[in-house]
This record gives structure tokens, sequence and C-alpha cells, in this order.
């Protein structure tokens, strides 16, 4: 399979080698620094794109993929907001696009996990909810895109929440917001040095601390994650989620 690598960063740099180690090759490869090269033209000579850049680059660098017409795997955080409008302009017209939050097999088995514990918990209201998050601090959107995922999760299934609110702690700063209301599940991000990504859901009562938790050891989960979504969309159409990708029963 030909691929265009969008972000060629901590992530764009794994993906490489993952894709290279599964026989795929590499047709295109745009950073910063050669942006111009992101044209039309280029992206037509691949199969398939794969995005990792940043919050503000990720939508320009979706549509030149749908202008091209190759499906495109968008591993970018912090634009989700967007995608609502981006499925109603362009799903009716066959553009394709896989995206995800994580592309860790882990996770999407966290994913999971959390909506059926979140139900379950709904017969146990002495216990409070919240959820941590640890990055990197070259992170730039705050909460992580898991994290948000991981609170939609737990607010579709707990009758308690009704959304979620921010607050990006620093080292040493134990300051608590009084402005998070009871129905809202508090996501706490953490930047510490080079973390590259660690999910906790707290359940705290006055007799126990019940904790379900996602340690990411390296970014090898997520890279060959994304190198399996590329093979999966290939040959597909319109807007997928990574849920349409695993199909986790017991
Ligand atoms: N879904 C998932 O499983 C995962 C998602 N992520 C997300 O992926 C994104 C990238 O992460 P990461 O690789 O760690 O970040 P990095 O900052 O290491 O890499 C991003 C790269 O994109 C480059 N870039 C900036 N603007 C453009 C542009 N317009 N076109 C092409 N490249 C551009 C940057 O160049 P320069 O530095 O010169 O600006 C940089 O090299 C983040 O949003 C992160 O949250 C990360 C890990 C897993
Ligand atoms: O920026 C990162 O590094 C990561 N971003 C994703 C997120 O925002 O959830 C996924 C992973 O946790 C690493």
């Amino acid at each position: 399979m030909k691929i265009a690598l969008l972000g060629y960063g901590k992530m764009g740099k794994i993906i490489e080698k993952i894709a290279i180690d599964r026989k795929h090759e590499i047709v295109l490869t745009i950073d910063h620094d050669n942006m111009h090269e992101l044209t039309v033209e280029n992206l037509k000579k691949a199969d398939v794109a794969i995005e990792f850049t940043t919050p503000s680059s990720v939508l320009s660098n979706i549509h030149k993929c749908f202008e091209a017409g190759i499906p495109v795997v968008v591993g970018t955080t912090g634009w989700y907001e967007h995608l609502p409008a981006l499925k109603a302009q362009h799903e009716p017209n066959g553009s394709t696009i896989l995206y995800a939050s994580n592309f860790s097999i882990g996770v999407n088995i966290f994913f999971h996990v959390n909506k059926i514990l979140a139900k379950l918990m709904n017969n146990y209201p002495y216990y409070e909810v919240q959820v941590e998050e640890i990055h990197h601090t070259q992170k730039l959107d705050s909460p992580s895109g898991t994290a948000i995922t991981i609170a939609e999760g737990i607010i579709e299934n707990l009758d308690a929440k009704r959304d979620w609110a921010n607050i990006l702690i620093n080292d040493n700063d134990n300051t608590v917001d009084d402005n998070v209301k009871n129905e809202q599940l508090l996501i706490e991000s953490h930047r510490i040095d080079s973390v590259p990504g660690t999910h906790t859901v707290i359940y705290d009562s006055e007799v126990d601390t019940l904790e379900f938790k996602h340690t990411a050891h390296n970014r090898n989960g997520f890279a060959l994650g994304a190198v399996l979504a590329a093979e999966w969309i290939k040959d597909k159409k319109g807007f997928h989620s990574i849920q349409d990708m695993f199909n986790f029963s017991v």
C-alpha cells in the first residue's frame, strides 16, 4: 500500500518504521518545513494518508485529502468540535476518513470496559467519579482526546453526570476548582516530562477507591493501530471511527 505521511514528528517517525516493516511504501512525507509539497497531485500518488500533525493544521490537511479523493486516517486530537460540520458537508460526496482519539488496542479495550463499569456504578451512587490524564509537556491540547472519549463513555452511561469540565494542573499545584458542578465530570490534566500517555478513571468513596488505569509505555501501540487502520480503511468509503474497526465481544 502507498502511504502519504502528514506530520513527521514523534508519531510520524514511528508510523513510518512500522509501515515499512509491514511492507508498505511511504510515497510522500509532509512536515512543517515542506508544506508546499502537500498538493492534490502529490496526494493522488498515495492509496491512503495518515495524519498526525497539530490541532491548527489538521482540518486543512483533511480537506486536501478529500480533494485528492484518498482516504485519510486521522490521529491528531483537539479538533472534534468540527467533526459534525465536516461530516454533513463531505460524507454525502463519498469522502473517506477514519479518526480516533487513541489508536492503541489497549485503550480501545479500556473505552469498552469503561462504559460497562460506568453503567454498573449507577447502583453505587456514593462513589464520586473523576478522570485523570498525564502527558508530556509538549502536548498542545488539554484535556487529551482520549480523556474526552473516556468522559463521554461515562456521561452516556452514568446518570449522575451530564457533561465534563477540565482543569490543567501544574506540578505541585493542588488548586481545586470550585466552579466544577456536581453533575460535571472532572477531567484533571497533568503535564509531566516525557510521559507518552496515562489515563485513569477513579471512583472514590469514604471507604475505598476504585481505579481503572491505562499506561502507555511508549508510542508504538498508537502507531501500529494507525497503520492497521490505514489497511482497514483503504477500500472503504465514508466516515468511520475506530470503533467500526474493532469488534469487542466476550
Ligand atoms: N490518536 C492517537 O492514537 C494519538 C494521537 N496523537 C496526536 O497526534 C498529534 C501529533 O502528535 P505528535 O507526533 O506527538 O506531535 P509532534 O509535535 O511530535 O509532531 C507533529 C508534527 O507535525 C508537524 N506539522 C505542523 N504543522 C503541519 C502541517 N500543516 N502539515 C504537516 N505537518 C505539520 C510538526 O512540525 P513542527 O514541529 O515543525 O511544527 C511536527 O513535526 C497530536 O495532536 C497528538 O495529540 C498522538 C499520539 C497518539
Ligand atoms: O499528544 C499525545 O501524545 C497523545 N495524544 C492522544 C490524546 O490526546 O489522547 C493520544 C495519546 O494519549 C497520546
